[in-house]
């Protein structure tokens, strides 16, 4: 046991000078965080007080399993980790494909061509023009589409739900303001969420609190940034969850408060940096408008069709935040949340 520790260590001494690829960055002086010190390193663009990271004490788990094929820049896949992927992505692959078929039927069936979703405006594009994109094109396209666009959603709805569920008050409060400009009870459109400014609130510090998501970037060339040399083709891994929890950016980090965006400016559209859980710049999400737009419909459709108890009448307190890190951060129990009719 103790020789496998010592390997598992000095392994890990290797990738973390992989990693950080000659620079003079050590991990252990910048991030406090027990279990992804060794692999990551926040390098936010520009804003010097992001790059301390924060701690992440109550991440009890070992989570992060690099792949040694990629760190390693190796053709073998000894964990079996191309292999895995291969196969799950076969299989949505093939739900997509089932998908088409599915589509193209009901359109020779209804002889129409009508746009009426993203698939059909694919489709219609590629008659129009084989060449500029075909069904390959179309396939790995939804592919990304429900890749990025599926559990990003629905964890930060249930992350949303989870904290108001937590503070009455702040149920109470997104409430009353549905209530006021909304009227109890009433349907939601898009074009409310502008007049909403609390919920608003609520999604921008549930994005703040609730996101995993690693930006992955390239140095072009050798930079020198917030006092450390980034030699070029270096790959820089921006921890956007440290960011979101950084004391030196945010007072009482830890805490859930929508209060903390009234009445500021700061956005979730790439351009303050302490606040990039869409990421920034070329390659920000594209999916940004439609996620902002569907999830504060959804949350406030939520809150103001019902009340809400925890399933097992568990406390509002109790309630706990724990979470299960992967690509997503989702919850890690499902909520079980009851409505109660109004
Ligand atoms: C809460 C919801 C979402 C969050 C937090 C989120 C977050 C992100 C982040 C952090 C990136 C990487 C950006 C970067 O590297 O700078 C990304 C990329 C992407 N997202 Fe989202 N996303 C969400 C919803 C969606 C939705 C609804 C869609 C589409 C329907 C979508 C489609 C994409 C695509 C296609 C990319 C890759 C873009 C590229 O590589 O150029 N996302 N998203």
């Amino acid at each position: 046991m103790a020789a496998v520790t010592n390997r598992w260590r000095s392994l890990r001494k290797i990738l973390n000078s992989y990693i950080f690829s000659g620079s003079r960055l050590d991990a252990n002086q910048h991030l406090r965080s027990r279990k992804m010190q060794d692999f990551i390193t926040t390098l936010p663009s520009v804003q010097p007080n992001c790059i301390q990271g924060c701690s992440v004490e109550n991440h009890g788990r070992s989570w992060y399993k690099p792949n040694l094929a990629g760190v390693f820049l190796l053709r073998i896949d000894p964990q079996g980790i191309r292999r895995r992927v291969g196969k799950n992505f076969g299989k949505l692959l093939e739900q997509i494909e089932g998908l088409i078929d599915e589509r193209l039927e009901q359109r020779r069936r209804l002889a129409t061509s009508c746009s009426t979703d993203v698939l059909d405006v694919l489709l219609n594009t590629s008659n129009e023009d084989p060449q500029a994109i075909d069904r390959n094109h179309i396939q790995r396209l939804c592919l990304d589409l429900f890749t990025a666009g599926t559990d990003t959603t629905s964890n930060t709805l249930e992350w949303a739900m989870v904290e108001v569920m937590r503070k009455p008050y702040i149920m109470r409060k997104a409430k009353a303001e549905l209530a006021e400009i909304i009227g109890q009870g009433k349907a939601i459109e898009e074009a409310d969420v502008a007049r909403l400014p609390y919920l608003q609130c609520i999604m921008k510090e549930t994005l703040r609190m609730h996101r995993s998501s690693l930006l992955i970037r390239k140095v072009d060339e050798d930079v020198e940034a917030c006092g450390y040399f980034v030699p070029k083709d270096s790959q820089v891994l921006v921890h956007v969850w440290s960011i979101g929890r950084d004391p030196a950016i945010w007072e009482d980090p830890l805490a859930f408060k929508p209060e903390r965006f009234w009445g500021s400016k700061m956005d979730v559209r790439g351009q303050d940096f302490e606040l990039i859980p869409f990421g920034a710049g070329r390659r920000i999400c594209p999916g940004l408008p439609l996620a902002i737009r569907t999830l504060s419909v959804m949350l406030g459709s939520l809150l103001n069709s019902f009340d809400w108890k925890a399933e097992g009448d568990i406390a509002p307190e109790d309630l706990d935040v724990e979470e299960k890190i992967g690509i997503t951060l989702a919850r890690s129990r499902p909520l079980r949340a009851v409505p109660i009719p109004l």
